[in-house]
């Protein structure tokens, strides 16, 4: 599929199925790029929302998209896809959904079925997203410097094919081809399971008391941040996967049951030898395993510098600093802050591009904030 590719322009109109986070995301950078692009979402106030949002606008009678995005959630993209390819002869459609494998035999088995053409189908997966669902939370860059993976079933045509990685390109990201079950076994173990993960321990937190909780830090947040991902979502993404997930889990749980034991004998008054041996060889595991990761903060925010600025506790700090960074035209990437209850002073980590980030340092000199950290 990769050798054999057309010279063709992804020019739109292009047609957003499902105007959530993911859909409301890539409208956004595709009208930015100028395209015209089109929103349908099965909730009609949905639909309104993502067009005063800047998503793009409704469909007219006669649209005749040359592309269809469908982006729904993974249990109704297969049929949602069939109806698009039916609906639109002359549209290559394409679905986001996070799982691959089921969906292409949906569309395959579907197209059969309905005497429709599947060599317009083609899958993707942007491999970027956010805790938040729905479009209200939707942004534009939000795929800037991430893998975008096309998923070609053997039906997909070198056209489809090239259009949806002109997509990728269109969205700033990292195009990768993937067969459909290379990326399912791949993405259990570097979104699925970490889901899953995240979700076990941050619901121990249920238990906690208000003191433990308050004395949280960032260790905590780091680990815990994709709990709060939308149940509903995540429940179709995990089921369409559970054959690669359980064996994952299943191992994930007998290195839990090694440690539990060490942590038991260690807790006697008479340690049986090895414990501390058990437990130093799951965090080195760990180090062999992090390190894997490829880019620190994967994709793009390499080109970012974060600083972290100490900002005191009260009313109007965090805007003066804002403030600081705009009157030296520093502009601001990203911010994330880190507070906890009954502290005096706050983390705030500013992120700026590396070109700005010698402005950002003198800037916080000559201003007098407190500087806690560079990366
Ligand atoms: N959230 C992430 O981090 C992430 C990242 C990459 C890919 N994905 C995939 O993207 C897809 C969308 O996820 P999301 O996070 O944007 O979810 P979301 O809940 O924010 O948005 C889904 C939208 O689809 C609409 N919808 C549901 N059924 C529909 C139908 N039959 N026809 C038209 N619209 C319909 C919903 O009303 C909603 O607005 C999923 O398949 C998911 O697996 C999600
Ligand atoms: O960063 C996040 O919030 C995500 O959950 C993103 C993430 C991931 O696991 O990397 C989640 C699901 C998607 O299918 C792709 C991306």
């Amino acid at each position: 599929m990769g050798a054999s590719r057309e010279a063709v322009a992804l020019e739109g109109p292009v047609l957003v199925i499902g105007a959530g986070l993911i859909g409301g995301s890539i409208g956004m950078a595709l009208g930015h790029a100028g395209l015209d692009v089109l929103v349908r979402d099965s909730s009609p106030g949905t639909t309104r929302l993502a067009c005063e949002l800047g998503v793009g606008r409704e469909v007219r009678e006669g649209d005749e998209p040359q592309m269809v995005i469908v982006a729904t959630p993974p249990d109704v993209c297969a049929s949602v896809a069939l109806d698009a390819l039916e609906e639109f002869p002359g549209a290559c459609v394409l679905d986001v959904a996070s799982v691959k494998q089921p969906i292409a035999q949906g569309v395959l088995d579907g197209a059969a079925a309905r005497g429709l053409d599947a060599s317009r189908y083609v899958g993707t997966h942007p491999m970027a997203g956010r805790e938040v669902a729905g479009v209200v939370a939707a942004r534009g860059d939000l795929f800037r410097g991430r893998a975008f993976v096309v998923v070609p079933t053997p039906a997909t045509s070198p056209r489809s094919f090239a259009l949806a990685r002109l997509l990728g390109v269109e969205l700033g990201a990292t195009v990768v081809e993937i067969e459909p079950d290379v990326h399912d076994e791949a993405v259990a173990y570097v979104s699925h399971v970490p889901q899953i993960v995240s979700s076990v321990l941050a619901s121990r937190l249920t238990v906690a008391s208000e003191a433990a909780l308050g004395l949280s830090g960032q260790g905590l947040r780091d680990t815990t941040r994709i709990a709060a991902s939308d149940p509903r979502l995540w429940v179709e993404i995990l089921s369409a996967n559970a054959g690669r997930i359980a064996p994952i889990l299943k191992a994930l749980g007998e290195d839990l049951d090694g440690l539990t034991r060490a942590f038991e004998t260690l807790d006697d008054m008479d340690p049986q030898p090895g414990s501390r041996a058990r437990i130093a060889r799951a965090i080195a595991a760990g180090n062999d395993g992090v390190a894997r990761i490829p880019g620190k903060h994967g994709g793009g925010a390499e080109s970012f510098c974060r600083v972290t600025v100490l900002v005191p506790d009260e009313p109007g700090e965090l805007a003066r600093l804002l403030t600081h960074m705009g009157e030296e035209n520093i502009n601001l990437e990203d911010l994330r802050l880190e507070h906890s209850l009954g502290q005096r002073m706050g983390l705030a980590h500013v992120s700026v591009t590396r070109v700005d980030e010698p402005r950002l340092t003198a800037m916080l000199e000559k201003r007098g904030w407190a500087r806690a950290g560079t990366e």
